[in-house]
């Protein structure tokens, strides 16, 4: 029997560096298939699920101002990313019977519908998951960003950041190898220790609509389940 879930509706940001495998670059099929399997055992417990994908598989606009490039341009190859992201795990969960929907921050009719608030809650209700691509539309953003608003114009109970490690740490755990794991924290608390898991526009911006950040790894199968049942290894961000 199936636990009852603790949110009805909850927005997925799923990182897209992951997406990768043991690749380096681009999309490792068996990846995005296995986390298909994980969206779709949420969606069997009747939770309406909102997705965010990364693009860290394929493009930062960072990289480009790095070598002295235009910021903007990188940051429009970055959204494009994670459109060729949002479109492979839509193909992943279609393959599963899933109903999905891709709408795109960016038009480009051709390949998916544009995002709406009202397309996008026409889609929830009728038990579509909705896989938001193209970040926020705009550059200098993250999809973070793009999570916590998607989030916010869906009426998400929470925000599930599925990363490369457990949860949030004291210090990056990939570069402090002693850093140590908090079990939750507040908003405040992510901003004021400036603990760098997700960007200060999203956390602030989940603050500011009293959304819930669970923080935990997307490597684990079968967590965003367990993580929805009140379980898994993960570090909770709410406002008390
Ligand atoms: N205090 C911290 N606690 C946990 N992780 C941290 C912390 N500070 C930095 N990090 C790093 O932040 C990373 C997550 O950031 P980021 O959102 O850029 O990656 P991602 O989830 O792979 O997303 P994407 O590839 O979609 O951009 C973690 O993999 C971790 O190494
Ligand atoms: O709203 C947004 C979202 C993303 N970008 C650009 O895309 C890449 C990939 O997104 P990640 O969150 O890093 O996975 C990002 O680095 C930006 O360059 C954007 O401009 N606006």
């Amino acid at each position: 029997m199936t636990s009852k879930p603790l949110f009805k509706r909850v927005l997925l940001k799923a990182s897209g560096e992951a997406l990768m495998g043991e690749q380096g670059f681009g999309i490792d099929v068996a990846v995005v298939d296995r986390i298909a399997d994980d969206i779709a055992e949420v969606r069997a417990m009747g939770v309406e699920v909102g997705v965010v994908v990364g693009g860290g598989n394929i493009f930062r606009g960072v990289a480009v101002a790095s070598k002295g490039g235009d910021r903007v341009t990188g940051d429009h190859m970055g959204m494009l990313a994670t459109v060729i992201n949002a479109l492979a795990l839509a193909t992943s969960l279609r393959k599963l019977g899933i109903d999905t929907e891709v709408l795109s921050a960016i038009s480009m009719p051709e390949i998916c519908q544009s995002f709406s608030q009202r397309a996008a809650l026409h889609h929830l209700q009728k038990g579509r998951v909705v896989i938001f691509a193209g970040g926020t539309g705009n550059p200098f953003f993250t999809t973070d960003s793009a999570a916590a608003l998607r989030a916010a114009e869906m009426g998400a109970e929470a925000i599930l950041k599925g990363t490369q490690v457990d949860g949030i740490y004291s210090a990056d755990p990939k570069k402090v190898p002693d850093a140590t794991r908090f079990d939750s924290l507040t908003h405040d608390e992510v901003l004021n220790k400036g603990l760098a898991v997700m960007d200060v526009a999203a956390v602030a911006l989940a603050r500011e609509n009293r959304i819930p950040i669970v923080v935990f790894s997307i490597h684990e199968a079968g967590a965003f389940a367990k993580i929805m049942t009140g379980g898994g290894r993960a570090t909770i961000v709410r406002d008390h």
